[in-house]
C-alpha cells in the first residue's frame, strides 16, 4: 500500500540580529494547516500552500516531536518498516536546531572560517532535538555528506575529508556507504554519548546568515533490531534515517569565500538534484500513470542515500524550515514550493522481515487456522455424539488412523527433500511454503440430512489428517531450517577464512611477480609493492629454506623434475630461468639502443620457448631478488601458483 510523504512546515523566532527586519509576507494557519505567503507586490500573486502541519515560532521542540507523530513512526520501525525524517529549508532556517538542538560557538566575526563543530551538547531537556529525543525514546552510525564526499563521523580517522568513504549499490536495490562505522549500543545513553561524538566530528563555518552554519548534510542512521520476546526467533530489521540536511545559500547572501564558497556551491549542487528528484517524484505521482519517469537519485550521493526515502520503501516526514524575515521571502517561497510538491510523492512502504521469521509466521498462521478448524470439527463431532449415540469421538479417530494408515488421506501435503541444503537455503524457505497446498474449503452439509452427517464425518477426518500432517510437516520445516542455518554458519566462516587467504595470496603474488619480472625494465609496468611486503614475503620464502642436520649446512629444497607450464599451471625452473635471461638480454638490448620486445609474463610464455638453454652462473648478474635466489622463490611462486589455482577452482564450483 502506497503512502505519501507527510510534510509539516515550522518557522523559527527571529533572531536578535533580525528584531528590525519586517515579516508580513508570511502568515500562518495553524489551525488550518495552510501557509500563505506573499510579497505584497502586485506582480507576484499571494500563493497559499497547504501542509499535514504547521509550526509557528511558539512552537516548542517538545511540541514538534509530539504533534508531527515521531513516536509512531520509531514503533513503525519497531515493527520493521524502514521510516526517514529530514530538515529542509535555506541556510539558517532552523534545520540543526529542530534535528539536534545543540547550542553550537558562534563566531562572531562572521569570518568564514570552517571550524570543528564545539556544540554545548548539556542543554536543557526542553531544548533538545529530534535526534536525541529519538534514541532517549529507543535505544547507531553516523554519516556527513560533504560537497558530494561521505565522511564517517563516527571513526575520526575517516572524518577527515582526505578519506571520505565510498558509496555502494548492494544487491537489494539500495544505495549503502562502504565500510561505515556502525556501533551497537545497548543502552539510551551509550547511543547518545556516540551521537554527541558524531556531532563534535561536524565541520561548521559562520557565513552572513547563520553564525553557526552546518558545512555538510547530516545522515543518523538507527539501525534497530528487535526480537519478540515470547518467539525470540522472530527477529524483525529496519532502519531510521534521521537527516539534517545542508542550508540553499545563496552567495551574494551569505558572503561566503574560499573553501565556505566551494563548500556552498558543492551544497546547492546536490540540493539542487534532491530538488529534481522531488519535482521528476512528483510528476510521476500526478500522472498515475505505469510509465516510469527517470528519477535521478544517482547524480548526488545525498539523493543516492536517501533514495529509500523519496518514493521509496520508507515513511517519510519532511520537516520544512522557514525564517521568518521578509528579507528571505525568497528563499521562503523555494522552500514552501518543494514542500508542497514533496508532500504528493507516494512511498511504499514494506515490513522487513526476515525470512526464516517470515516461513516461521506464515506457519504459525496456518497452525492457527488449522486449530480453529480442529475446534469447528470436534463441535461438529460433539453435535453427531449427542445425536448418535454409536457414533462417538473414538469410532471417528479409529476411521482416521486406518485412513491415515491406508495412505489415502484426502488432501495430500507434499513436502519435497532437499539434499543440498546449504546453497539453497532461500528457496527452501519458500518453497516449503508452496508446496504445503491450501486446506480445501469445508463442504457444506446439514447434520439432520444422513448424507450431509456422511458428508461432514468425511470433512472432519479430512481436517484431523491435515492437521497431524500439517504438524508433521512444520516440524520437518523446522529441523531444516536449523540444519541450514548451521551450515549456512559454517559457510559464512570458511568463506572469511578463504578470502583472507586470497588477499593475503594475492599479496604475495604481486611482490613475487614485481621480483620475478622486475620494475625498472621498458616494457613492464608492474606498480612496485610497498618494501615492508616485499621484506616480508622474502622473509617467509627464507623461512622455507632447509638445515642439512649432517653438515649443519642451509640448503635448498630440492628441485623436482618440472612438470611443462601448460600442464601444471606453474613455472618450471628452466622457464623461470629462461625468462629471467630473456629479461637480461632485453635489458641488454635497450641499453645499446636496440628496441625492447615487450615482455612476456608467465601465463604468455609460448611453450616453444620452454627447450631453452639454462645459462651459467656466471652469465647471469643478479639484478632483483628473485635472480639472487631463483630456485628458493620459484618453489614459492609455484606454491602460490597452485593455491590461487585450487582456490579460483573452489570458488567456481
Ligand atoms: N525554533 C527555534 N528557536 C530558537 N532558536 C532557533 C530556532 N530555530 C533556529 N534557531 C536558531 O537559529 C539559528 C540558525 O539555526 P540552525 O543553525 O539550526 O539553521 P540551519 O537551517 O541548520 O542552518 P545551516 O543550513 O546553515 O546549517 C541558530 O542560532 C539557532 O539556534
Amino acid at each position: 500500500m502506497s503512502r505519501k510523504i507527510r510534510v509539516v512546515v515550522r518557522v523559527r523566532p527571529a533572531l536578535p540580529i533580525e528584531k528590525t527586519h519586517s515579516t508580513n509576507t508570511l502568515i500562518l494557519d495553524t489551525i488550518k494547516k495552510s501557509v500563505k505567503i506573499s510579497s505584497g507586490k502586485q506582480q507576484d500573486p499571494p500563493k497559499e500552500f497547504q501542509f499535514d502541519s504547521t509550526f509557528d515560532s511558539t512552537t516548542t521542540q517538545t511540541d514538534i516531536y509530539e504533534q508531527t507523530g515521531i513516536a509512531s513512526m520509531v514503533a513503525n520501525v519497531l515493527e520493521g518498516f524502514h521510516a526517514t525524517i529530514f530538515a529542509y529549508g535555506q541556510t539558517g532556517s532552523g534545520k540543526t536546531f529542530t534535528m539536534e538542538g545543540y547550542e553550537y560557538e558562534k563566531t562572531a566575526s562572521r569570518s568564514n572560517e570552517r571550524v570543528q563543530a564545539k556544540p554545548k551538547v548539556d542543554v536543557s531537556m526542553e531544548r533538545i532535538g529530534i535526534v536525541p529525543r529519538v534514541i532517549l525514546n529507543l535505544f547507531k552510525a553516523v554519516a556527513a555528506a560533504t560537497t558530494d564526499k561521505i565522511l564517517d563521523l563516527l571513526n575520526p580517522s575517516m572524518s577527515s575529508i582526505t578519506k571520505p568513504c565510498r558509496l555502494r549499490w548492494a544487491s537489494n536495490e539500495a544505495f549503502y556507504v562502504e565500510n561505515l562505522t556502525i556501533l551497537e549500543c545497548s543502552a539510551s545513553e551509550e547511543m547518545l554519548a556516540r551521537f554527541q561524538d558524531g556531532v563534535k566530528q561536524k565541520i561548521m563555518a559562520s557565513h552572513n546568515m547563520n553564525a553557526a552554519s552546518s558545512r555538510s548534510h547530516c545522515i543518523y542512521t538507527i539501525y534497530v533490531e528487535s526480537t519478540d520476546i515470547v518467539n525470540p526467533e522472530d527477529i524483525i530489521k529496519a532502519k531510521l534515517s534521521l537527516v539534517d540536511l545542508a542550508g540553499s545559500e545563496r552567495v551574494v547572501k551569505t558572503g561566503a569565500t574560499g573553501v565556505t564558497l566551494q563548500e556552498s556551491i558543492g551544497i546547492n549542487k546536490s540540493l539542487f538534484v534532491l530538488r529534481q528528484v522531488i519535482q521528476i517524484l512528483s510528476d510521476q505521482s500526478k500522472e498515475r500513470s505505469d510509465s516510469k519517469l527517470h528519477v535521478p537519485y544517482r547524480d548526488s550521493k545525498l539523493t543516492a542515500l536517501l533514495k529509500h526515502s523519496l518514493g521509496g520503501n520508507s515513511i517519510t516526514l519532511m520537516i520544512a524550515c522557514l525564517s521568518p524575515s521578509d528579507a528571505y521571502f525568497d528563499e521562503n517561497v523555494s522552500t514552501l514550493t518543494y514542500a508542497a510538491r514533496a508532500q504528493t510523492i507516494a512511498n511504499k512502504p514494506i515490513k522487513n522481515e526476515d525470512p526464516k521469521s517470515l516461513l516461521i509466521q506464515n506457519l504459525r498462521d496456518e497452525i492457527a487456522s488449522l486449530k480453529a478448524q480442529l475446534t469447528r470439527a470436534y463441535s461438529i463431532i460433539d453435535a453427531f455424539e449427542s445425536k448418535d449415540s454409536t457414533l462417538n469421538r473414538n469410532n471417528i479417530s479409529s476411521e482416521i488412523d486406518t485412513r491415515i494408515e491406508s495412505n489415502s488421506p484426502a488432501t495430500t501435503i507434499v513436502v519435497t527433500e532437499k539434499n543440498n541444503l546449504a546453497s539453497k537455503t532461500i528457496e527452501a524457505k519458500s518453497k516449503n511454503n508452496q508446496e504445503v497446498e491450501p486446506t480445501p474449503p469445508l463442504r457444506h452439509s446439514s447434520i439432520a440430512d444422513p448424507a450431509g452427517s456422511k458428508s461432514l464425518k468425511l470433512n472432519v477426518i479430512d481436517n484431523v489428517s491435515m492437521i497431524k500432517a500439517m504438524y508433521q510437516n512444520e516440524r520437518r520445516i523446522r529441523q531444516e531450517l536449523e540444519m541450514t542455518q548451521s551450515s549456512l554458519t559454517s559457510l559464512r566462516t570458511e568463506n572469511h577464512g578463504l578470502n583472507i587467504e586470497n588477499q593475503t595470496l594475492r599479496e604475495r603474488m604481486e611482490v613475487l611477480e614485481y621480483l620475478a619480472l622486475g620494475a625498472d625494465e621498458s616494457g613492464i609496468s608492474l606498480q612496485k609493492p610497498s618494501q615492508d611486503r616485499i621484506n616480508s614475503v622474502l622473509q617467509n620464502a627464507g623461512k622455507r629454506r632447509t638445515i642439512n642436520s649432517n653438515t649443519n649446512q642451509e640448503t635448498l629444497p630440492p628441485v623436482v623434475e618440472p612438470k611443462k607450464s601448460h600442464e601444471t599451471g606453474v613455472l618450471s625452473i628452466s622457464e623461470l630461468r629462461h625468462l629471467l635471461n630473456g629479461k637480461k638480454q632485453q635489458k641488454e638490448a635497450t641499453i645499446k639502443g636496440v628496441p625492447s620486445r615487450r615482455a612476456h609474463s608467465a601465463a604468455e610464455l609460448p611453450r616453444s620457448e620452454h627447450k631453452i638453454q639454462t645459462p651459467t652462473p656466471s652469465q647471469s648478474t643478479p639484478s632483483t631478488a628473485l635472480e639472487k635466489d631463483p630456485v628458493e622463490n620459484l618453489s614459492e611462486l609455484n606454491r602460490l601458483l597452485r593455491a590461487k589455482a585450487a582456490l579460483k577452482g573452489s570458488i567456481s564450483q
